[in-house]
């Protein structure tokens, strides 16, 4: 029996280069992400977006396209964390440093892929041509997928 934390993730996309942070404390430590967090009660999903990227950014953005659904399983963990992916393609402040992460744009032939939770190189040629996609990950421990599936579809 799993239970289910809504949480958000947004990846800032200009031509030739990702905002990515490396998150400096906490869950996923040590990896460059993008940006998002909890949903809190009381607010949609796109709105805890974009919470999260001004507090973890310091960026606002006008259009968060939502691009993707992934489900991911830790093995051993009765919670399924459900990741609302949203892409942005247009944003408005500077790239500033929080307590949790800290930003860097990278050109998209040079993401630190290796430094990044292993599902991302699945599924960023996905976002970065914008297609739709669902998608399930299955983790032993935070860095081996024993088990996944993706999917482009029409509506997320
Ligand atoms: N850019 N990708 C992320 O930020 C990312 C990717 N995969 C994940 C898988 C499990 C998880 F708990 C978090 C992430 C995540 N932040």
């Amino acid at each position: 029996m799993f239970t289910s934390k809504l949480l958000t993730l947004v990846l800032v996309v200009q031509p030739g280069r990702v905002l990515l942070g490396m998150k400096k404390r906490g869950f996923g430590a040590g990896k460059w992400n993008g940006f998002g967090g909890k949903v809190e009660h009381g607010e949609t999903i796109e709105q805890a977006a974009r919470r999260e990227l001004l507090e973890e950014s310091g960026l606002t953005v006008d259009t968060l396209d939502k691009l993707g659904n992934i489900k991911f399983e830790f093995i051993g963990e009765t919670e399924l964390l459900d990741v609302h992916i949203f892409r942005a393609d247009s944003f408005h402040g500077e790239p500033t440093e929080s307590d949790e992460m800290r930003p860097q744009w990278f050109d998209c032939d040079k993401i630190p892929f290796s430094q990044m939770w292993a599902d991302d190189i699945l599924w960023f040629p996905m976002m970065f041509q914008k297609k739709k996609f669902l998608g399930y990950f299955k983790f032993q421990g935070h860095d081996l997928i024993v088990e996944h599936k993706l999917e482009e579809v029409n509506e997320v």
